[in-house]
């Protein structure tokens, strides 16, 4: 199985960091522009082979993508990460052009790849994505649902007093700071609603916590996180490369589904070899279908600047 990152940047090193420490894929091919940076960090990476125990093998590239032929899953963390103040947004400028040559340069050297964009604004780019290239919408998948759900779940541990590992839950509509729809009725602690446990009003709070998560850490960290971006984006890689058959919410091109069409938004999926091999439907309540509408009209209102 071999998997190329296309941006070694803070999100791509680290993704590539969690798929060689989980084992699972033969070959990580890192590539970016800037001269050299790639190769560097693929070369620290296998310094840790040995530490780590993993057989995986990493080779960067300066913009040779003849060095990523072949990939089964191509991840896409080209571009500009945003800055204190900012909304992802505002990145579409720089961003649409740099992950429209990217994904038509991956799909030239592999054209049965999978690609998984990461790239923000995530949704738009998804879109974009598909608008480029006309891949089967079961090969393109935006990551931003199984990110913004494991920080739900953070908060809802934060709130419980209990590990994340006690907790389930799952975040929806777009990957932007007012789209998130976090589903605190469905959240859960050990098959137990939250609800049973934490206030209205508490809950409340996790979801708005929730939501700002990305803004909240670039806040601190003067740029956007990367840990949990990169675990996450892993997480996605094994579904499909171990055909793990796991539900993520992530951004999927819609068909009607949840009343929507023509447009890429986080809802629940299922991974495996085919990439995204079903969109499940669930139940919403009136309040969860209007959030979800409202956010998927902020995400077309971002898709009109393309
Ligand atoms: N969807 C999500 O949940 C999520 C999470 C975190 C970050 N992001 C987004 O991912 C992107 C990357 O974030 P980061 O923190 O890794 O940024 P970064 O600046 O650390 O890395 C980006 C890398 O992309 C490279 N790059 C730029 N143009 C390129 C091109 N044409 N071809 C190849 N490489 C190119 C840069 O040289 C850089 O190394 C940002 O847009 C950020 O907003 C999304
Ligand atoms: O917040 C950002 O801009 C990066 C990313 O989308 C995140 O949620 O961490």
């Amino acid at each position: 199985m071999k998997v190329t990152i296309v941006g070694a940047g803070a999100v791509g090193a680290s993704c590539a960091e969690y798929i060689a420490i989980k084992d699972f894929a033969s070959e990580v091919v890192l590539l970016d522009i800037k001269e050299g940076v790639a190769e560097g960090k693929a070369m620290d990476l296998m310094q840790t082979a040995s530490l780590n125990g993993f057989d995986t093998r990493i080779t960067g590239s300066t913009s040779d993508y003849s060095k990523t032929a072949g990939s089964h899953i191509a991840v896409v963390t080209s571009g500009i990460p945003r800055k204190p103040g900012m909304t992802r947004e505002e990145l579409i400028g720089i961003n649409a052009g740099i992950v429209k040559d990217v994904v038509s340069n991956l799909i030239r050297h592999s054209p049965e790849v999978i690609v998984i964009v990461v790239s923000n604004p995530m949704d738009t780019m998804t879109y974009l994505t598909h608008k480029a290239t006309g891949l089967p919408k079961n090969r393109i998948i935006g990551m931003g649902g199984a990110l913004d759900s494991a920080r739900f779940k953070y908060r809802l541990s934060e709130a419980l007093a209990c590990p994340a590992s006690d907790v389930d839950g799952m975040v929806i509509g777009g990957h932007s700071d007012t789209g998130m729809v976090p589903l605190t009725r469905l959240a859960a602690r050990n098959s137990v609603p939250v609800t049973e446990f934490l206030s209205e009003e508490r809950l409340k709070q996790v979801a708005e916590d929730t939501k700002v998560g990305g803004a909240t850490l670039t806040k601190l960290l003067g740029t956007s996180a990367w840990y949990a971006p990169g675990a996450a984006v892993s997480a996605l890689v094994q579904a499909i490369a171990c055909d793990q058959k796991k539900m993520f919410p992530c951004s999927a091109l819609l068909d009607g589904e949840y009343g929507l069409n023509d447009i890429c938004i986080g809802v629940p999926v299922i991974l495996g070899k085919n990439g995204i091999e079903k969109i499940v439907e669930i139940g919403l309540d009136d309040a969860e279908k209007a959030k979800l509408q409202e956010s998927a009209e902020g995400v077309k209102k971002v898709n009109a600047l393309l």
